[in-house]
């Protein structure tokens, strides 16, 4: 099977200074707004390609969807989470029936919500509106004793992703947020950042949905002989082989999605630690999708820190969340919208007559 290819354009720092300008004419002190400013200038920076845009363009934010992909993990078959699998999808029709954190945080900032089953152990019988079924397999494998999934199965989860992203961006969405739901995905986010970033394995794990000391210990040691074994296999570990070996369906279709939104350049909301996962192993793929990603929020989850590291990223919350499902994201939404007020609306110094 063909491996999926994303043509990304870097954003580029060619209009930076002219944005930076209409930024500094606004009527405030040089660089008052703080990071606003930075989540303006990146905002014009992803939608701005002319001159003339930058001097009378405005930074729009239309039909904000988060998309929240849902999957089963065989590593889940150990006691490495609070919860069984079967919660995965108990979750997913909660988020179906609107009761969820992320439903309440969407109604609340007026933002879409679409799920998407990518590979839960039993499909929810639904044409239910909000609910997508783009299932790869029913769950991940085992990945501390064996590959998670086939090459062609991600494959799949990559076209599946792009598929979701390209179809809301197609019916309008300038802004995709990402949100994530897959007992056991903590485990997967945390192999699939050691084999990348080379760290060691107990610096990356952490305790997910609040498992307790001995759980930890176990949830290492799987995760340890999981790196080992990959390792050995694989000298030089590339984010295919990541996502193949530790990878969760749901993880490998944000990668999908997120390729394809920054290949229109669609901005991307980042949530929390699997989600930034996620968001570097697109960026290993495709470097300039960097550029199209806003970091929402600093999750709990100790590795998360890492994460972002690696990504040179500074997020705009910090709240002590570790719920996932996008979240972080949905509530750093009103921040963008401040930023793209402030960005169109302001009075220059000149057009308000203000001379400091
Ligand atoms: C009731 C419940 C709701 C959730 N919503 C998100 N997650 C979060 O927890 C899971 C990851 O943590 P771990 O690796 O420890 O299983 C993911 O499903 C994530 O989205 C939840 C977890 C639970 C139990
Ligand atoms: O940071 C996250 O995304 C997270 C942390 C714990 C559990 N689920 C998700």
């Amino acid at each position: 099977m063909q491996a999926v290819h994303f043509d990304i354009q870097a954003v580029g720092n060619t209009w930076l200074t002219h944005i930076q300008q209409r930024i500094d004419e606004k009527t405030k002190p040089l660089g008052s707004l703080g990071e606003l400013e930075g989540l303006a200038a990146r905002l014009a920076q992803i939608q701005t390609q002319t001159l003339d845009g930058v001097a009378a363009g405005r930074i729009s934010i239309v039909r904000p969807t988060m998309l929240v992909f849902a999957a089963d993990h065989g590593i889940a078959g150990h006691p490495i989470s609070i919860a069984p699998q079967t919660v995965t999808e108990q979750m997913v029709r909660n988020f179906l029936a609107g009761g969820a954190a992320i439903n309440c945080f969407c109604q609340a900032n007026e933002m879409a919500l679409m799920v998407i089953d990518a590979g839960m152990i039993s499909p929810v019988c639904s044409d239910h509106p909000l609910l997508l079924t783009r299932r790869v397999n029913a769950g991940t494998d085992d990945f501390s004793q064996h590959a998670a999934m086939t090459a062609a199965q991600c494959q799949q989860a990559l076209r599946y992703g792009a598929d979701v992203a390209r179809d809301q961006i197609s019916a309008g969405s300038n802004v995709l947020g990402f949100g994530e739901m897959g007992i056991g995905n903590t485990s997967s986010a945390s192999a699939v950042l050691a084999l990348l970033e080379n760290i060691a394995v107990d610096r990356v794990v952490g305790r997910g949905t609040g498992i307790n000391d001995d759980q930890l210990q176990l949830k290492r040691e799987l995760i340890h002989q999981a790196v080992q074994r990959i390792r050995s296999m694989h000298p030089e570990v590339t984010a295919d082989i990541a996502m193949q070996e530790a990878g969760g369906f749901e993880i490998v279709q944000m990668v999908g999605a997120m390729l394809a939104a920054a290949e229109q350049r669609v901005t991307i909301l980042v949530d929390g630690f699997i989600v930034s996962v996620a968001a570097l192993l697109a960026c290993r793929m495709a470097p300039n999708c960097r550029d199209y990603l806003v970091f929402c929020h600093q999750s709990a989850e100790s590795a998360h820190g890492l994460t972002l590291q690696a990504l040179n990223a500074r997020p705009l919350l910090s709240l002590g969340l570790r719920l996932g499902e996008g979240t972080g994201a949905a509530l750093a939404l009103p921040l963008l919208r401040a930023a793209a007020a402030f960005y169109n609306d302001m009075a220059t110094f000149a057009s308000a007559g203000v001379e400091v």
